[in-house]
Parts: C-alpha cells; structure tokens; sequence
C-alpha cells in the first residue's frame, strides 16, 4: 500500500539558526492511527505542520497522497489532510458556532446540499446541536476544542491531525474525542495525534512514533513500544501506570494498555497471584 504521507530526510531549521528535525523518515499509511509522543521541542509539532504544508522542508521530502508539498498550497492540502490546533483559541475564528462549521465546506466549495449534510453529521456526533448560535469564544474550553474538531470533520479530509486533543478535555470532551478516534479509524480515515497523555494514547491509538531532540528514536505498534524502557527514558516518557504495574507484577511482563486488559486478564486467571 502507498503511504500517504511520506518524509525523506526531513530537515526543518527555523529563521534563527533552531533545527527542529534532523533528518526524519517517517511512512504513514492509510487507516493508520497514530501517536507522536516525545519530550516538548523534541520537534512533533514541527514535523506534523509539514503534513498539511503548513511548514516547508529546508532539506528533504514530504509527500502527501502523491505530491511533493513544495508543490502545492496549504489551501489545497488542507483539503486532505485537516489540522486541530492544540490551542482552540488560535483556530477559531467565526462569531457563531454554525458559521464555524461552515468555513471548511465554503472554503473547498462544497454543495449546498453536502454542507448542509457534513454539518448536521458533526453537529448531531459532537451534542452541538444547542450551541450552534453561540459565539465560540464564549464556550468552555472543552466545547471550544469540541467547535474546532467539528469544524475539521465538516469537510471529511482523508487525514486529520490532532494536536494535543485531550489538553483541557473534561470526561464528556474525552469520551466524544474516542468515539470520533474509533469511527474516523473505521471509516478508512488516517490519525494523526500528538500527545502527553500516555494513557489515552495506550488506549487509543495502533502505533506510536517516539521523538527526541528532533529525530524519530522509535516507530512501533504500541504492545511493543512500552516494553523499550530504554528508548523510552532517553525520550523523558513514562508508561502509563497500569502498564508499569503490568511489567512490576507479571511474571511474563505482558504489556497491558489499559485498566480494562488488566482486570479482564487477571479475572480469567482467578488462581493466579499479581502480588
Ligand atoms: N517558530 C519557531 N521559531 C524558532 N524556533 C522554533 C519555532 N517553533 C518551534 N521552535 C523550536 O523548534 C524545536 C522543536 O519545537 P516543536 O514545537 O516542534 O516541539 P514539540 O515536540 O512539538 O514541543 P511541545 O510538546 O512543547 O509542543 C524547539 O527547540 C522549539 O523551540
């Protein structure tokens, strides 16, 4: 399968001297679900804004769906490959949540009739429907962040890039971002996440791409990425806890990924002692 997206010896260097990513190779396949992870500036934030063009290589490649992105603007790979910034503030822009909604399908000129279907698809998936008059910059933050999803989802890029999604998120915020994760993954969508949050990532994402210091230390399935403690200490990442608990107390060190995994394991295994 092509990738669709695809980086080459990725190098960024800021105006100033800063470089950001020293040569990343990096393959995301379609219906990939995935996590970035990594210390802050160990460059993530740099090497998912090359995804949508937002960014430029200063040596290198990035390919996306087939085009190099030297080649094209940020308007249209946007259409392909949506970006939810981690602050919701620095994204939104309209007076009313519907007007919100509306940016992307205008934007990429889309029919009355599909805009009208994207909308109340997001609005009726994310519970908008009481606050579409609102201005969002009113909202709570989770609601807010909830706008900016929505308002990517309305014109369905074949990618979508989250940035910190769960930074700020309340329960409510954080069950409707896994449920939105599992039905773009079952869509045949591909996901893009940066996060800190190891213990959603260990939940909810296939595959995990660990940075430091601007190169790519580890690209894995998640099972395998918690037990490389090694890499993982030179990342500055801790485990979630269950799975420290899992590699403390089982004899085989099996990995779990969640609370859940734990529980069910060891209920089916009523004779064995954990402590
Ligand atoms: N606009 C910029 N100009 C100059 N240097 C920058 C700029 N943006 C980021 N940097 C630097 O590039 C490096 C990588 O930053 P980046 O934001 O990509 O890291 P990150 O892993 O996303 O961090 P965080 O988790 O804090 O968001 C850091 O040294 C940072 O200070």
């Amino acid at each position: 399968m092509d990738p669709i997206i695809q980086t080459k010896n990725l190098v960024h260097e800021y105006k100033g001297g800063v470089q950001a990513l020293k040569g990343v190779d990096v393959s995301i396949l379609p219906n990939d679900l995935i996590s970035i992870i990594g210390q802050n500036g160990s460059g993530k934030t740099t090497l998912v804004r090359h995804f949508n063009g937002l960014l430029k290589p200063t040596e290198g490649s990035v390919v996306i769906d087939g085009e190099e992105t030297t080649t094209k603007s940020v308007g249209y790979l946007s259409q392909k490959v949506g970006y939810v910034f981690q602050n919701p503030n620095h994204q939104i822009f309209s007076s009313t949540v519907m007007d919100e909604l509306k940016v992307g399908p205008k934007n990429f000129k889309f029919s009355e009739e599909k805009t009208k279907e994207r909308i109340e698809y997001v609005v009726n998936l994310l519970n908008l429907g009481k606050i579409l008059d609102k201005h969002p910059m009113t909202l709570d933050y989770t609601r807010k962040k909830l706008v900016t999803i929505a308002s990517v989802l309305a014109y369905a890029p074949k990618v979508m890039i989250l940035d910190e999604p769960t930074g700020g998120l309340d329960e409510d915020g954080r069950r409707l971002l896994r449920k939105i994760l599992s039905l773009l993954h079952e869509q045949g969508n591909t996901v893009v996440m940066i996060s800190h949050d190891m213990d959603f990532v260990a939940e909810n994402t296939d595959r995990v791409i660990v940075m430091a210091e601007g190169k790519v230390l580890l690209d894995s399935q998640i099972a395998n990425v918690f037990s490389e403690t090694e890499i993982l200490e030179k990342a500055w990442i801790e485990p979630p806890q269950i799975t420290l608990l899992g590699l403390d107390v089982d004899p085989e060190k099996r990995i779990f990924l969640s609370v859940g995994d734990f529980v069910s394991h060891y209920k089916n295994r009523s004779s064995q002692k954990i402590i």
